[in-house]
C-alpha cells in the first residue's frame, strides 16, 4: 500500500485537488492497487489555522509518505507577511529545499489535432509541441544567501544572491541528457552567459556533461532568445534544461503554448527518487471559489506521481489518455475557450467526472 501526503493549499488548490483525488480513486479501483491519502494543511490555509505555512505535523506527514501531492499556495491575504513567513517561501521552497527536490520536470505537450487550444497562431501551433522543461529547483537566486534588504530611504537596497555549484549543475544536466535519450535526443540548455558568472559556469559544466552523450544533439541559448524562439517556432525544442529562475519563466510560456496554465503538471524529484507533484501554475486567486478552475494540471501531476513514485505506469497512462479524450471531445473549462464560447464551459468537477468516467469505461491493458 502507498501513502500519499495531500497538501491542497490555497485558492484553487483545494478545488482541483478534489478532482485529482477522485481520479486517483478511479485508477486505484481499475488497476486494483491500494492508495492511502492523508490531507495536511499547508500555505496560507495553514497560517490561518496553525500560525505557520509549513506546520510540523505537515512536515512529519510528508516525511512518512511515499510521495507528496501538492496543490498551490499563496494569495493576496498573505502577500504582505515577512518574506520568510510567506506561503511560497516557507512552505513550497521549504519542502523543495528540505527534500532536496532538485529535478523539476514540466512536460508540455500540444497534439497537432488540438492546435486550436494554443494561444499561438494556428499555423504555428498546428505543428504540435512536445517539450520537457527540466528545471533545476533547489539552487540559483531562489536559495542563494545572502538575500534581504538593508539601508533606508533612497539608499535602501534589496539583494539576492545567484549561486550555482559545479555539483548542482552536473547532476541536473545528466538527468536532462538521459531524458532526451528517451525522447527526441535534443537538449537545449538555457542561460545568460553573456552577463552572469553563474551562467558561465553553467554553460561550461553542461558542455562537459554533453560530451558523455554524443548521440544527443545539444545547443545553448540565451534565455531572452529562448523565450522568443518558444513563441516563434516552439516545435524546434525537445528537452529544455534550465536553471531555477529561467525555468520558472519559460515553463509558464510552455503552459500557454499548450493552451492554459491549468494544463501543465510537474514532478520534483530528489536523488533517492522521492517526489512532490504539483501543477506549474499557482493558486489563481482571480478565479478561486467559483468552481471553474481547470483541474487537468493537478490530475496530470497525480499521473506523474503514479509513474515516478509508485511504479504504476499503466495507471498513469490511463489518466493521460482520459485527459486526452476530455480535450479531444471539447470537455473544456473556461480557460481553454475563447470569450464568446465560455458559456459552454464545463466546471472543474464536470471535467473531473468526465475523466473518471473515461477511466471506468476504458478497455485498458493491465487493468
Ligand atoms: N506551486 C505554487 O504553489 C504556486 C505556483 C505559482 C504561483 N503561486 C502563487 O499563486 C498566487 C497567484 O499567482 P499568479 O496569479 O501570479 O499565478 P497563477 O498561476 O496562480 O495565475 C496566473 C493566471 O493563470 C490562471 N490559472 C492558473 N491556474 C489555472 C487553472 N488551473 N485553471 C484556470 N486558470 C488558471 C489564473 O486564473 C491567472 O489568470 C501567488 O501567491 C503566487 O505566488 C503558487
Ligand atoms: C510560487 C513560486 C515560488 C513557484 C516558483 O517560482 O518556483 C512557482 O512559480 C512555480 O513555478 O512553481
Ligand atoms: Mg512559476
Amino acid at each position: 500500500m502507498s501513502n500519499i501526503a495531500v497538501l491542497a493549499g490555497d485558492g484553487i488548490g483545494p478545488e482541483v485537488m478534489v478532482e485529482a483525488k477522485k481520479v486517483l480513486a478511479a485508477v486505484a479501483d481499475k488497476f486494483q492497487f491500494t492508495l492511502k491519502t492523508q490531507d495536511y494543511d499547508v500555505g496560507g490555509a495553514a497560517i490561518d489555522i496553525h500560525g505557520n505555512a509549513l506546520p510540523d505535523v505537515t512536515m512529519k506527514g510528508c516525511q512518512a509518505a511515499d510521495a507528496i501531492l501538492f496543490g498551490s499556495v499563496g494569495g493576496p491575504k498573505w502577500a504582505n507577511l515577512p518574506p520568510t513567513e510567506q506561503p511560497e517561501r516557507c512552505a513550497l521552497l521549504g519542502l523543495r529545499g528540505h527534500f532536496d527536490l532538485f529535478c523539476n520536470m514540466r512536460p508540455a505537450t500540444l497534439q497537432p489535432a488540438l492546435s486550436s487550444l494554443s494561444t499561438l497562431r494556428s499555423d504555428i501551433s498546428a505543428q504540435g509541441f512536445d517539450v520537457l522543461v527540466i528545471r533545476e529547483l533547489t539552487g540559483d537566486i531562489y536559495f542563494g544567501e545572502p538575500k534581504g534588504r538593508k539601508g533606508e530611504g533612497d539608499e535602501e537596497t534589496g539583494f539576492d544572491s545567484m549561486f550555482y555549484s559545479r555539483r548542482e549543475i552536473k547532476r541536473i544536466a545528466h538527468l536532462a541528457f538521459q531524458a532526451a535519450q528517451k525522447r527526441n535526443n535534443k537538449v537545449t540548455s538555457v542561460d545568460k552567459a553573456n552577463v552572469l558568472a553563474t551562467s558561465q559556469l553553467w554553460r561550461q559544466v553542461v558542455e562537459e556533461v554533453a560530451v558523455e552523450y554524443p548521440n544527443v544533439t545539444f545547443e545553448h541559448l540565451y534565455v531572452d532568445n529562448a523565450a522568443m524562439q518558444l513563441v516563434r517556432d516552439p516545435n524546434q525544442f525537445d528537452v529544455m534544461l534550465c536553471p531555477n529562475l529561467f525555468g520558472d519563466i519559460l515553463s509558464d510560456i510552455c503552459a500557454m503554448i499548450t493552451g492554459s496554465m491549468g494544463l501543465l503538471p510537474s514532478a520534483s524529484l530528489n536523488s533517492d527518487g522521492f517526489g512532490m507533484y504539483e501543477p506549474a501554475g499557482g493558486s489563481a486567486p482571480d478565479i478561486a471559489g467559483q468552481g471553474i478552475a481547470n483541474p487537468i494540471a493537478q490530475i496530470l501531476s497525480a499521473a506523474l506521481m503514479l509513474r515516478y513514485s509508485l511504479n504504476q505506469d499503466n495507471a498513469a497512462k490511463a489518466i493521460e489518455e482520459a485527459v486526452g479524450s476530455a480535450l479531444d471531445n471539447g470537455i473544456l473549462t473556461a480557460d481553454l475557450l475563447p470569450a464568446e464560447q465560455r458559456s459552454n464551459a464545463k466546471t472543474t468537477s464536470e471535467v473531473g467526472d468526465y475523466i473518471c468516467a473515461q477511466i471506468n469505461t476504458a478497455n485498458i491493458e493491465g487493468a
